[in-house]
């Protein structure tokens, strides 16, 4: 599809989406931030968007069926017939719209974007499928695409490193998760928000184990919260609340956020506790800025540095740090949920890489760290490699002593990880998610 052609309709907007995701690599959260400047997008994107999540999110078993059904590979500049398809099949198979519906419309896509001569091919395809629909099941049964909706290397990791809990991580991931909040204490508390979203109409809960997180019944546009403007809520999943509680500042300790980007947990410790001071660093510009808008919407404040942790020449005084939160970059293998396109765009080969940053990272860091001083890892993945061995090998090199958790996470999470704590998505209506914490020697 080409980019300038004016977008009329919900489908149209899905398709320039998924064109956007799968050819042009770009994220779903990136896409939905342009999206929400765009007038235009206004009226479609609610049906466009629960089209191109749904497709991402069943990808790897639409695809299989399209290349099962066509009887030679379309060429790569052809790629949104492939993609149109997708969106028919998705329709087919998991939405309430008619099948007449869902097929009439993928052959007028075809011609909405100057490609009538698809329209044949597409009509045949997914008229197809409805016809072979059993057959194909079966024909494809032992495909790992078909089956999971997940690419295959991802799969067999979770298998590896998760064989009991691996069926349910991949049930689990094809799911929409729901919208959590976090209530700015300072301004407001959980139980007179809560009254507020009841007075809107917004139904909620609260979450058992994070203790500033409501979980909503239905998901609403950020500006429908209460108050969303002047800062007494964020969006933001319970799992990384946690890693806020388990970090402990005491009143007058200076606390370094290493990772801080857009801010979800250098607002969570300003919010609960009182450094003497903050330094929430991040490497991007861009998303540093994102750390400042945070702030200033939430009326919180410290420090924000923009510089690369591993160079601390360029940035760090010298001063060491009581306090440590390291939610380094990761695989993000735990938050599928709300971000598909990570089954299309993480890489196995991304995963070493990753593990390097992340040690080189954590050396860095406790370099920083007073002696007795705590440094709280953190990752929304659920691979061992970034989580529990990351922590082993550093365990076994640098003589850190494992630090207590919270109470109420002994009560409440289930102890998978032998270091630390794994959270898989799902679990206790959480986001897949790994912490650990970590003492330094008094000397
Ligand atoms: C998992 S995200 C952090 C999320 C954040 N802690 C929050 O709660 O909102 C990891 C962040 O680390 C940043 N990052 C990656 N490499 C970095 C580096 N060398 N130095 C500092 N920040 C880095 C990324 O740009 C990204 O914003």
């Amino acid at each position: 599809m080409r980019t300038d052609l004016k977008i009329t309709d919900a489908r149209m907007l899905a398709l320039y989406w998924l064109q956007q995701v799968i050819i042009e690599g770009k994220s779903v959260n990136q896409l939905m931030a342009e999206s929400a400047m765009n007038d235009e997008h206004l009226p479609y994107r609610s049906l466009s968007k629960q089209l191109m999540f749904g497709c991402l999110r069943y990808y790897f078993q639409l695809k299989t069926i399209t290349e099962n059904l066509l009887s030679k590979p379309l060429k790569a500049k052809d790629h949104d017939i492939t993609l149109i398809i997708i969106i028919g099949l998705y329709q087919l198979n998991y939405l309430s719209v008619p099948d007449h519906a869902a097929i009439s419309e993928s052959v007028e896509l075809t011609k909405k974007i100057n490609k009538n001569w698809a329209s044949g091919l597409v009509n045949g395809i997914l008229r197809e499928y409805q016809r072979s629909k059993e057959k194909l099941a079966d024909k494809l049964g032992r495909s790992i695409q078909f089956k999971t909706a997940h690419p295959g290397w991802m799969v067999k990791q979770f298998q590896q490193d998760w064989p009991e809990q691996a069926d349910f991580i991949i049930e689990q991931n094809n799911q929409q998760a729901l919208m959590i909040v976090r209530v700015n204490t300072c301004k407001i508390s959980r139980d007179e928000y809560q009254k507020q979203l009841s007075q809107n109409d917004i139904e909620c809960e609260q979450h058992k184990l994070a203790a500033d997180a409501l979980i909503l019944k239905q998901a609403v546009d950020v500006h429908q919260l209460p108050g969303f403007l002047d800062g007494l809520v964020t969006v933001q999943d319970a799992a990384p609340q946690l890693a806020v509680d388990w970090l402990k500042v005491e009143a007058g300790q200076r606390v370094l956020d290493a990772c801080a980007a857009p801010g979800g947990k250098t607002t969570h410790l300003l919010q609960r506790y009182q450094p003497a001071q903050l330094i929430a660093l991040e490497v991007s510009p861009s998303r540093a800025d994102k750390i400042k808008q945070t702030l200033a919407r939430m009326q919180l404040s410290c420090e924000v540095q923009c510089a690369d942790l591993i160079e601390t020449s360029q940035w760090w005084d010298g001063v060491e740090f009581d306090r440590i939160l390291l939610d380094v970059p990761c695989s993000a293998t735990g938050v599928i949920r709300r971000n598909p396109d990570i089954k299309i765009h993480r890489k196995v080969t991304d995963i070493q890489p990753l593990v390097k940053l992340q040690r080189e990272m954590l050396v860095k860091c406790w370099q920083m760290l007073k002696p007795g001083g705590v440094l709280l890892y953190a990752t929304c993945s659920l691979l061992k490699a970034e989580n529990e061995a990351q922590i082993q090998w550093f365990v076994d090199k640098e003589s850190a002593i494992l630090v207590e958790p919270p109470e109420s996470f002994d009560r409440q999470l289930n102890h998978t990880a032998q270091m630390g704590y794994q959270i898989f998505p799902g679990e206790l209506l959480m986001d897949g998610f790994y912490l650990c914490a970590l003492s330094k020697p008094k000397n």
